[in-house]
């Protein structure tokens, strides 16, 4: 139950508190008092949706705090998600607001623990159930009608639906698989084709080594200058070793300066380190020169290999234009065409296998959405029995109601088309609700709806916005009577324009919106602010500190004005004359009169035992609300302040 609400800065209030009771609450007050901004305040509280409007203009944040009496479940669920429960076993849901430059941002907590959407979401499941205004529009919608059908038939049949949602993505994802192979088949056996044709080219060329090219050109270098290589060899041995023409070789000028040094040692044998460099340059020239020699003769003319190399550098540069542009790369492709290879032969499933999953899947989702079937034409019978039961005294007494349940191609809900059929008038045949029912028939029919619900789901509140718009006074009244039977059970908080809904009421807020002069702030060039000296334009209302911010640019702008909301908690007194008002259209005397007759109504029908249905009540109208009011006045009224107790806003 929603104990209280506290609210600032939000869409025109600045600042209000406000306490709820038990039974059915209402709000009262001019078309665009700020009745609905007050439910949306709730919603607000309980994590719905907030655009960057939601902040009243001028401010950059809003809060709005909405306090529930706390239940053992409830509790439970809290510890759950580790959040600490207050000794006053009650808990605080609040969101505060916070304006960016063209966004909104937001936080919501619980007992002051942050929490997140997923969380609000539960717990506003739990809490409140709010009917908005125009939400019968959605009342005629195949998809709603199939969601109250699905929500009725309770956690079974949500279960079963939940499998029917798996079994249809397990069976489009088979039958898009299966598709896919079917389209890509021959684009396949292309591609097969290619990889393999690429594959033998690759094969064949028996790629090995990354350098294998380089290799082969020194080769060829080698090769192809094999005469000169062999008579520059000859010509470095001559010169090192053994020259053929007389002349000293190098080895032989080298032995000569050998012996000198050896002769020099006898004198000085400081020259034993020279000596020793001349001894080590012979021996490594004549390495040299006996190295050069071997080389020379090993240096052969191959023609018949020179060729063999020839043609594989370019055999290996014609791949590598292929697939290179180096060797390495060439290599790495043939590694990379051998397992796309194999992935399109021996990878995925074949078509025979697709076909079957898909068939499988399909018999698969057949089944489920049958057992869906089976479940929702157990829900459907309950819920026209019960629906029926709420429409009767809702001025519907020949009523009749069916859920039709149509063969469809499965979906991910099912395969079944759901149709509210409705006929509110006897001997009518049964035809789709969107197309039959008026606005005042939907209405109810939409009351009834969340009646069935609120004793499905135990919602501790139910939220009304004008649900008895654009229905006349015998459905007024049978609509007054649900609400005070509703309200028997769960706490109903109800915004009417109908004096008769509003004189069920246990609790009797009005709303109204006033114009206020608020304090400016002056925004100076520097960025501070500082508090104009502007006196407000009325000197009662001035409530509120200063909030608005503006740039000024003159005097007059000082004296800002703004729209505020106001809520009074009425007294019988107020009660009486707010009927009064709500009923308009007549003198003032015959207005104060109508507003005791509903009052005195009101207070009988309070009498009648809450278990049993309420028979519609004869409608007053303003002829014979003068008489009625002078021989029931005194004790309606009586009665009827018993039946309030108000509460200070
Ligand atoms: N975010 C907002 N910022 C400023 N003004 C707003 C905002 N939202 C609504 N209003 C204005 O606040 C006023 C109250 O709107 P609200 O919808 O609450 O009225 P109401 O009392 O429910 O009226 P009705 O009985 O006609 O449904 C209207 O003038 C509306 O234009």
């Amino acid at each position: 139950m929603l104990l209280s609400l506290r609210i600032e800065n939000f869409a025109l209030i600045d600042r209000l508190e406000l306490e709820f009771s038990t039974g059915l609450n209402v709000l009262t007050g001019e078309t665009g008092a700020g009745k609905s901004i007050i439910l949306d305040a709730i919603d607000a509280a309980l994590g719905g949706k907030v655009t960057s409007r939601a902040i009243r203009t001028g401010a950059d944040r809003g809060l709005v705090e909405a306090t529930f009496a706390l239940d053992p479940s409830l509790a439970a669920w809290l510890t759950e998600q580790e959040i600490d429960l207050l000794d006053d076993a009650s808990l605080v849901c609040s969101r505060e607001m916070v304006a960016g430059q063209s966004t909104l941002r937001s936080r919501s907590r619980l007992n002051g623990v942050l929490v997140n959407k997923q969380q609000m979401e539960i717990l506003r499941d739990r809490l409140v159930e709010i009917t908005a205004q125009g939400q019968t529009m959605q009342l005629g919608q195949a998809a709603n009608q199939r969601e109250w059908l699905d929500g009725f038939g309770g956690p079974p049949l949500l279960e079963q639906r939940a499998g029917v949602s798996s079994a249809f993505i397990a069976y489009q994802q088979a039958s898009q698989a299966l598709e896919k192979r079917r389209h890509s088949e021959s684009q396949r056996l292309q591609q097969l084709d290619l990889y393999q044709y690429q594959l033998r080219e690759l094969s064949t060329a028996n790629l090995a080594e990354a350098d294998e090219l380089e290799q082969l050109e020194q080769e060829r270098q080698r090769l192809s200058h094999s005469v000169e290589l062999q008579q520059q060899s000859y010509q470095a041995y001559q010169a090192l070793y053994q020259n053929d023409a007389g002349e000293p070789a190098c080895a032989d000028l080298l032995g000569n300066t050998e012996v000198i040094l050896n002769d020099m040692l006898r004198y000085d044998p400081e020259l034993q380190p020279i000596l020793d460099l001349v001894t080590d340059a012979l021996a490594q020239i004549q390495e040299a020169g006996r190295q050069i020699n071997a080389y020379g003769e090993s240096v052969e003319t191959d023609p018949q290999r020179l060729q063999d190399v020839e043609d594989r550098i370019a055999e290996l540069k014609q791949i590598c234009r292929k697939y290179g542009p180096t060797l390495a790369d060439a290599i790495a492709f043939q590694q990379r065409v051998q397992s796309e290879l194999e992935a399109l032969t021996g990878g995925g499933l074949s078509l025979e296998e697709l076909e079957q999953t898909y068939q499988e899947r399909r018999t698969a989702l057949v089944t489920v959405c049958a057992q869906l079937t089976e479940l929702r034409q157990v829900a459907a019978r309950e819920l026209e029995d019960r629906l029926i039961r709420e429409l009767k005294p809702l001025a519907m007494e020949k009523v009749q109601f069916q859920v039709q349940i149509a063969p469809i191609a499965p979906t991910a809900n099912g395969a079944d088309q759901i149709t509210f059929l409705f006929s509110p008038n006897p001997g009518e045949p049964l035809q789709p609700l969107n197309e039959t029912a008026s606005g005042g028939e939907m209405s109810r029919f939409l009351l009834a709806i969340k009646a069935c619900f609120s004793q499905v789901d135990l919602i501790g509140t139910l939220v009304f916005d004008e649900i008895d718009v654009g229905v006349s006074g015998r459905v007024t009244q049978a609509i007054a009577e649900k609400l005070y039977q509703l309200s028997q059970q769960h706490q109903v908080l109800c915004v009417t324009h109908q004096p008769i809904v509003a004189a069920m009421a246990d609790y009797h807020f009005h709303v109204d919106k006033q114009a206020i002069a608020e304090p400016v702030v002056v925004a100076t060039k520097n960025g501070k602010r500082s508090q104009s000296k502007g006196k407000p334009a009325a000197a009662t209302e001035i409530e509120t500190e200063t909030t608005a911010v503006d740039l000024i640019t003159s005097e007059a702008d000082l004296e800002a004005i703004r729209t505020v909301v106001r809520v009074t908690t009425l007294d019988p007194n107020q009660r009486r004359e707010e009927l009064a008002q709500l009923a308009g259209g007549r003198s003032v005397q015959e207005a104060i009169a109508f507003a005791d007759s509903l009052l005195a109504q009101a207070a009988d029908l309070r009498q009648t035992p809450a278990t049993t249905t309420i028979a519609p009540v004869e409608t007053v109208t303003p002829a014979e609300v003068n008489s009625k009011s002078k021989t029931r006045s005194t004790s309606t009224r009586a009665k009827a302040s018993r039946s309030q107790a108000p509460k200070k806003a």
